[in-house]
Order: structure tokens, then C-alpha cells, then sequence
């Protein structure tokens, strides 16, 4: 047994990344002083798991759940991750999104137990001292936000902290990386949700967003002192507004081992969704025409690794971006619209006429597929699926904006309304679908199938940055992952519950690509495969 503190007897109890609770052997009970301490019986590992999993079923909300999962990670992280990874696919709806959405939400109402790292204007000039303070020696991966953009449900000022919390978990929990290793860490730059402004129980900054020079000294300082701290820590950038989220990505992606999960990991696991979809429509990527609905991080990142696919097959890039055509507010980007577009829309204004209407522009464009991403609800109406179903035998439909509540259309809605013809993912979860006596299950095409391992590739090869290439090597494993089973019914992805072995295999691939690209920090091992699962922490 590790031991991260020097406790005996109770103090024990309070150490979570070493308390095991009613599971301490005999011999550790006996060597840390517990006797007595503790219910006679000793539990198995099992054991504890399946009294945990009861004890959750008891309670029926999701927020609930949440909250005694809350205690358990606090209290002993390894039943916490036990649990997690033995029913991944039932308790990340509840750690992840769209329970996480939720938590966010009411993060000031519910908070409990300190996690990670709150750093906030009163420390811009000693953000060093904040980043000693941390409790882990090392850190192998921080989740940041700024919580301008969480999810689909905008502004949530330090509340947003649920979300590098619950990316996190995933990080264990999918792709093992070492939970005493992993560091949340929210930027309080104030919020203009006025709303928590007026909370008294609110827990951030009580002021507006800056939007001066003080914001980017913050982002920058604490860039450079986690870096002083940890050289090979990966910094994964998570639901930043899009303006700064792009300018950051642009700034550091070639300097430091970080990358933007909005943009870059949803991308890849959108292509590995469209390569899925291929297999079933027997098509080829670069006969396809994809409309967005949206137009900002998910969308231009999806965009923009969609053309790489299709270069990669051989296209120019010039003709690549014509294969992607954005709608946004204010309707379809346009090249008559150029000189009044955001940098990260223009490579995808063509010339197309003005249009403020979505199925009109449908019926203009005639994609092969619609994804949607701009967090406007029940926006994928049935005239919108059927225009979609008239034009194309198997439309893709990809309604991915999060939480549930923002989905723009459910799985029930596409299935129905196409005939069960639909390839359909979404970005929250939806229950199986009948129709017409066939089941079809929907999955989620949700950056949380390959943020993980990502992660894990790069941190394994201490990869200087990651390139966008790494990107499309996830994307391409994660779909020869899918099987034709899966395709039989629907699903665009793997079971939720295959995912370790699938972070195996997603990790090795991004390890081998910054081998080969001249990236990594240290030697290839022969088996990569069994060395990037040896490296994996099991709880
Ligand atoms: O967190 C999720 O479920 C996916 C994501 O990154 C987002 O919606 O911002
Ligand atoms: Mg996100």
C-alpha cells in the first residue's frame, strides 16, 4: 500500500488517495493502527463497490447521485474510481455531462469539499505561490477553465469548476492516468451572469469579466508558473468563450503540450463518427457536403479536421474547406459576409447567396449530413429531418451540443422522423430507440471518447505539443474500433463500457504518432501497446 501520509489511526480515514475504509486488510489494520476502528469484517474490493453501487441506487435524481459521489471522491478515491470504472457507462451521465451541466449550475449552492485550484485576480503576481500550494507533487494533466462557455449553458464564472473536476474523472476512469496526478484548476475572472452576481451564497469573484490586458497577464502567469512546476504537464484548455479560446490555442499549441478540447477533441471524435458512418453509407468521406449549425470552437475545430481527413485522402485543401459550409446567428457564412466574420469562420465562407434560413440553406447546399453545435435547442425540427431524409437515403444527423437540454433534436425525433435511417450521435446521452421493431443505439459523440487518451498518448511519449495530426491518428483508431455489431445498430462508437481498452489502443496510436513526428520525449518502448497499459493507474 501506498501511503501519501505519515497518518496512523483515525487520521487514516481522512487521507483520500489512501483511505480504503472496511476494505484495510487485517495486516493494514494492524500495521496503521485501526483495530477497533472499523467493523469486524473486512471487504473485499468487490465487495465495496457493490455496497457503494446500492447505496447510489437508492437515490433517484442524478444531481443526488452526484453529490454521493461527491463525498466518496473526497473521501476514498480509489472505491470512487473502482466504481467508476467498473460501471463507466451508467455513472458518467451522472459525473459527466448532462448531470455535470447541473452541477455547474448549482456549484455554489452544493460545494463542499475544495478540489484543485481557484485562481482568481488577487493572485495575479503570485500565482506561484497558489501552484506550490497545490497538494501534488507531481501533475501530469490540468484540466482549465475560465468557465465563460461551459458546456452549452454559457457563463458560469468559478461555478464552472464541475467541469475540470468531471473531465478529470474521466481521465482516470477512461485512460488510468494517476488521480494524485491530475490537477482542476478554474481561472475566477469574474462572470457577467447576472444572476450570480446577486447570490449571496455565490463562491466567485463578485465583478464582470475583464476583457483587458489583466485577463491574458492571468492566463499567461499561471501558464508559465504550472509549466516552472511541472515541465511535462499537458494543459488541456476546456470551455473557454470562443474568442479566447482560439487566440490561446493559437498563441501556445506549437509552444507548450496542451491543446483545446472544444476544438480539437471534439473534432476527432466527430471524424471518427463520420468515418462510422462511411462504413455503413459505403461512401467515401469526400463525397460528403456537411452543414453546420454553429459556427464556433466544435464547429470550425470539426471543419477544420474534416479538411485535414480529406487532404489526407488526397484532396487540395482549397477544395477540402468547400466540403464544409457553416451556419451561424446570423445565418449562412458567406463570402459577402467576409468582411464582418471571426478569423476562425472565414476559410469557410463560400460563395454561396444570402440565406438566414436553415432549411432553406438545406435545400441549397444539399449535405450529406448536419451537425449541430451551436447549443440552440430543438433546432433540428422535423421539416429540417425531413428535408435532410428527402435529399440523402442515410442522413447524418449529429445533434451534439450539451447538456440534454440543448440537444437539437433527440435520438427518438431523428430515428422517427427519418424512418430509422439516420446516423445519428449526439453529444449527451439518449436512451436506445425502438422503431418499428428494430433497436437502434444512439451514442455519443462526445469528446470524452478520446480527450482521455489523448491525453494519455502524449503524456506517455512526454510529447512537446501536440499537432493536429495527433488529432486525426485518434480519430481514424477510435473508428477501426467500432465494430460491425455496433454499426448493425446504429452506433456510431464504441460501448462506453469498452473504453479502457480502447484508450489502450487510441494512447498507443497518439504516443507512436509523436514518436515518428520527431515529438517525443523519451525512447519507444518495443511493445507500445503493453507499455501504455502498464503505465495506466488501476485503482
Ligand atoms: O463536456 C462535454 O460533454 C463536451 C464538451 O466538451 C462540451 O460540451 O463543452
Ligand atoms: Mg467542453
Amino acid at each position: 500500500m501506498t501511503q501519501c501520509c505519515k497518518h496512523t489511526g483515525a487520521a487514516v480515514f481522512h487521507c483520500p488517495l489512501t483511505n480504503k475504509g472496511v476494505a484495510f486488510t487485517e495486516k493494514e489494520r494492524e500495521e496503521l493502527g485501526l483495530s477497533g476502528l472499523l467493523p469486524t469484517a473486512v471487504s473485499t474490493n468487490d465487495q465495496q463497490v457493490e455496497r457503494m453501487h446500492e447505496i447510489l441506487d437508492r437515490f433517484e435524481k442524478p444531481i443526488d447521485k452526484a453529490l454521493v459521489l461527491d463525498s466518496l471522491h473526497a473521501t476514498d478515491e480509489d472505491l470512487y474510481f473502482r466504481l467508476l470504472t467498473r460501471y463507466t457507462a451508467e455513472y458518467m451521465p451522472v459525473v459527466y455531462t448532462p448531470t455535470v451541466g447541473e452541477y455547474c449550475q448549482r456549484f455554489s449552492h452544493i460545494f463542499r469539499y475544495p478540489r484543485g485550484l481557484f485562481i482568481s485576480y488577487q493572485h495575479a503576481g503570485h500565482v506561484r505561490d497558489v501552484i506550490e500550494r497545490a497538494p501534488n507533487k507531481e501533475v501530469d494533466v490540468i484540466v482549465v477553465t475560465d468557465g465563460e462557455r461551459i458546456l452549452g449553458i454559457g457563463d458560469q464564472g468559478i461555478n464552472g469548476m464541475g467541469i475540470p473536476i468531471g473531465k478529470l474523472a474521466l481521465y482516470t476512469a477512461c485512460a488510468g492516468i494517476d488521480p494524485a496526478k491530475t490537477l482542476p484548476v478554474v481561472l475566477d475572472v469574474g462572470t457577467n451572469r447576472e444572476e450570480y452576481l446577486n447570490d449571496p451564497l455565490y463562491l466567485g469573484l463578485r465583478k464582470p469579466r475583464s476583457r483587458g490586458p489583466e485577463y491574458r497577464a492571468l492566463v499567461d502567469e499561471f501558464i508559465a508558473e504550472a509549466r516552472r512546476r511541472w515541465p511535462n504537464v499537458l494543459i488541456q484548455f476546456e470551455d473557454f468563450g470562443n474568442q479566447n479560446a482560439f487566440k490561446l490555442l493559437a498563441d501556445y499549441q506549437e509552444k507548450i503540450l496542451c491543446f483545446n478540447d472544444d476544438i480539437q477533441g471534439t473534432a476527432s471524435v466527430v471524424v471518427s463518427g463520420l468515418y462510422s458512418a462511411m462504413r455503413i453509407k459505403k461512401e467515401k468521406l469526400t463525397d460528403q457536403m456537411f452543414l453546420f449549425f454553429g459556427a464556433g470552437e466544435a464547429a470550425c475545430g470539426i471543419a477544420n479536421l474534416i479538411a485535414d481527413a480529406l487532404v489526407s485522402e488526397g484532396m487540395t485543401r482549397e477544395e477540402a474547406l468547400k466540403h464544409c459550409a457553416l451556419f451561424d446567428s446570423k445565418g449562412l457564412v458567406t463570402k459577402s459576409r467576409m468582411d464582418e466574420l471571426a478569423a476562425h469562420k472565414k476559410p469557410f465562407a463560400h460563395d454561396y447567396a444570402k440565406c438566414t434560413d436553415f432549411v432553406e440553406a438545406i435545400k441549397m447546399i444539399k449535405p450529406t449530413g448536419i451537425i449541430g453545435v451551436a447549443a440552440q435547442p430543438r433546432t433540428f425540427t422535423t421539416e429540417v429531418l425531413e428535408e435532410m431524409s428527402k435529399l440523402n437515403e442515410r442522413p447524418i444527423i449529429f445533434a451534439l451540443s450539451n447538456p440534454t437540454s440543448r440537444a437539437e433534436c433527440t435520438a427518438e425525433e431523428a430515428y422517427r422522423v427519418t424512418k430509422g435511417k439516420a446516423l445519428y450521435a449526439s453529444g449527451s446521452p439518449f436512451a436506445p430507440v425502438e422503431y418499428e421493431g428494430k433497436t437502434f443505439v444512439p451514442r455519443q459523440g462526445n469528446n470524452s471518447y478520446v480527450f482521455p487518451a489523448l491525453g494519455l498518448g502524449a503524456v506517455f511519449s512526454r510529447s512537446k505539443w501536440m499537432p493536429d495530426g495527433m488529432f486525426l491518428v485518434a480519430a481514424k483508431k477510435l473508428a477501426e474500433l467500432v465494430t460491425d455489431a455496433d454499426l448493425e445498430q446504429g452506433s456510431l462508437y464504441p460501448s462506453l463500457d469498452d473504453i479502457r481498452p480502447v484508450s489502450v489502443k487510441i494512447g498507443a496510436a497518439v504516443a507512436a504518432y509523436a514518436y515518428d513526428n520527431g515529438l517525443a520525449g523519451n525512447e519507444r518502448p518495443q511493445d507500445l501497446e503493453k507499455a501504455v497499459e502498464a503505465f495506466m493507474y488501476r485503482p
